[in-house]
């Protein structure tokens, strides 16, 4: 069973009679959003979209804003910063990132569905600072260490 948790949202003045992010399937990850405004992206350009409202996510949480697969494969509209941050201290609008890197404009209407949140858990880290770390097997290996992305 999927848990629910309570985010207050308030509507700013410009997001009366927008639908509120929801939920496509019983099983959706995500909530989809849709654009305050309307803006048409140019190619290579980006715009910090509005979404009309302002939430307050309790302690111990955070939304993150995640592009959506059918504009990025159709249209390679995404989202640069992706996954944006809503931290739960942020009482601003939420917008929503896009960049076009497609070779054509991209317009979108007031309602459309631009991207996608989730609400996630959030841990915090406290720093045990130490003289030593311990020892594995992959020490300081990375960045390609155990091999390329093709057997040869
Ligand atoms: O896609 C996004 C990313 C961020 N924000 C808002 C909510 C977030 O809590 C705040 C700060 O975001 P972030 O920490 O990613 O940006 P920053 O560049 O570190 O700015 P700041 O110094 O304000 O934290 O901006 C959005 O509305 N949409
Ligand atoms: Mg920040």
């Amino acid at each position: 069973m999927t848990d629910r948790v309570g985010v207050r949202l308030k509507r700013l003045p410009h997001g009366h009679g927008l639908e509120l992010p929801a939920y496509a399937t019983p099983g959706a990850a995500g909530m989809d959003v849709v654009a305050a405004e309307a803006i048409t992206i140019a190619p290579g350009e980006r715009h910090a979209v509005a979404t009309g409202f302002a939430v307050a996510i309790p302690e111990g949480y955070e939304i993150q804003v995640r592009p959506r697969s059918g504009l990025a494969l159709k249209h390679g509209i995404t989202v640069p910063n992706t996954p944006g941050t809503i931290d739960s201290d942020y009482r601003g609008e939420l917008k929503v990132i896009m960049i076009n890197h497609s070779t054509e404009d991209f317009t979108i209407a007031r309602g459309d569905r631009i991207a996608q949140l989730v609400l996630a858990p959030v841990t915090q880290a406290v720093w045990n600072e130490v003289e030593e770390l311990d020892a594995t097997e992959r020490g300081d290996g990375g960045f390609g260490s155990t091999g390329g992305h093709r057997k040869l």
